[in-house]
């Protein structure tokens, strides 16, 4: 009956907040009426116990528990899925089969974005060409005057308009999620055939549609899942996996280190401690590498440039060549291992995957998977590092957390 009376009291309340809005402002002048289109966006199938479950959460504090009935119906209710993470050449990118309003896209799940953007049926016919496209389903729902505007790191970018429209990964279902539909994109995504689009993970915080900003998919799912978390299994040259709302303990090896996450830029940022070059006694290690992100759409890790210069003082004829624009090494070097603490945990990027890829035909100079974060401010541990780890990219405690363990 507490619980029940809460319900009553909290409903009446929002019915009395919700006439409020409803009445115009004093200062529409001259207008009887006005109409605001709200347009579904954001959503999943709805149900009953999930949400009787989140009420229950929410007044734990005070003494509320669930009853076993609620929480299985909720648990039965609650979704789980995995989807493969294909590589492509030289592992520059991952991609991951999404259906997005009936047609299945490949996408690049990134978790240093937050929009949900696909090669679609607005672009002109050649920019379309070897791409699978988003065509708006009869589902769809355009939102009126929303449009978005992205630009990346290196220079590419998208831009065009949005629906709402079903979303599908791994079986975890979106029934309306913002779909970012381009109308133009960047020469570098109309040349990378393999890839139809963007698959933001990061925070919502910097979603690009305006005027009103959309939520990602995990933002979208994230109340519907059995955990509120998504991990990331990226492999060296073969298909990994991203899985939504649980954990599968047979994907690392030893346990997960835990480290607090400053979502305030919008990524997955955390702190990085000391590293290592080298394995066994001939490493050396230094000063702490500091403020990093977490970041799968970034290909290769950007370190501060005395970490970077520390590594490449043992690889044999490395230099900075400024026409490749980084660190390059004869591909006979071998390269050593490195290591960075986390969370006070050692975790280790076998050698092998810092020799990234041959410069040219040759095969005489490779370019190096470490580079320096010059004219980046901070960071990132891209997928040279991912695809050594898992990693865990946690909402569902109170602040937002990464686990990371070695695979
Ligand atoms: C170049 C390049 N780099 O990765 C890929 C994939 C390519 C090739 N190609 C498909 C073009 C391209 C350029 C970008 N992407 N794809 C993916 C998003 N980009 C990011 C994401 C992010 N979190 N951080 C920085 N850039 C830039």
């Amino acid at each position: 009956s507490f619980i029940m009376h809460f319900i009553y009291a909290s409903t009446a309340l929002l019915a009395t907040a919700t006439l409020s809005i409803a009445a115009p402002a004093a200062d529409v002048v001259g207008r009887k009426t006005f109409q605001v289109a709200q347009v579904a966006h954001g959503t999943v199938r709805k149900n009953g116990p999930i949400q009787m479950l989140k009420t229950y959460e929410k007044y734990a504090k005070v003494g509320a528990q669930a009853p076993p009935s609620v929480v299985q119906a909720a648990r039965a209710a609650q979704q789980s899925g995995s989807v493969a993470a294909n590589p492509e050449e030289n592992d520059q990118a991952y991609l991951c089969p999404v259906n997005v309003g009936g047609t299945t896209l490949n996408l690049d799940f990134d978790t240093g974005s937050a929009d949900l953007w696909v090669f679609s049926s607005l672009m002109t016919k050649s920019e379309q060409a070897g791409h699978s496209i988003y065509k708006p389903s009869s589902s769809a729902k355009k939102l009126q005057g929303a449009s978005w505007n992205i630009s990346y790191g290196d220079g590419s970018g998208a831009s065009g308009s949005v629906y709402a429209d079903k979303v599908v990964v791994g079986g975890v279902t979106a029934t309306s999620q913002a779909v970012e539909a381009a109308t133009s994109v960047s020469a570098q995504f109309t040349q990378d055939q393999d890839n139809d689009g963007l698959l933001g993970l990061a925070f919502s915080s910097i979603n690009t549609v305006q005027p009103q900003q959309q939520t990602t998919f995990f933002d979208t799912v994230k109340s519907s899942l059995a955990k509120k978390l998504f991990t990331v299994d990226l492999k060296a040259g073969q298909a990994g996996t991203y899985d939504f709302g649980y954990i599968d303990s047979s994907k690392y090896t030893g346990s997960i280190s835990y480290v607090p996450v400053d979502d305030s830029q919008g990524f997955w940022g955390f702190t990085a401690g000391g590293y290592s070059v080298g394995s066994g006694n001939s490493t050396t290690s230094s000063g702490n590498i500091g403020s990093a992100i977490a970041d799968t759409g970034t290909t290769l890790l950007y370190l501060p440039t005395s970490v970077a210069s520390a590594y490449y003082k043992k690889v044999r004829g490395a230099k900075i060549d400024n026409q490749q624009g980084g660190y390059v090494f004869p591909c006979s070097s071998s390269t050593p291992d490195f290591v960075v603490s986390i969370g006070g945990k050692p975790f280790t990027v076998p050698g092998k995957y810092i020799n990234y890829a041959p410069i040219d035909q040759s095969g005489e100079q490779c370019f190096g998977g470490i580079q320096p974060n010059t004219g980046i401010g901070f960071t990132i541990f891209g997928d040279i590092f991912l695809k050594a780890m898992f990693v865990v990219f946690d909402q569902s405690t109170g602040s937002p957390r990464l686990g990371f363990a070695q695979q």
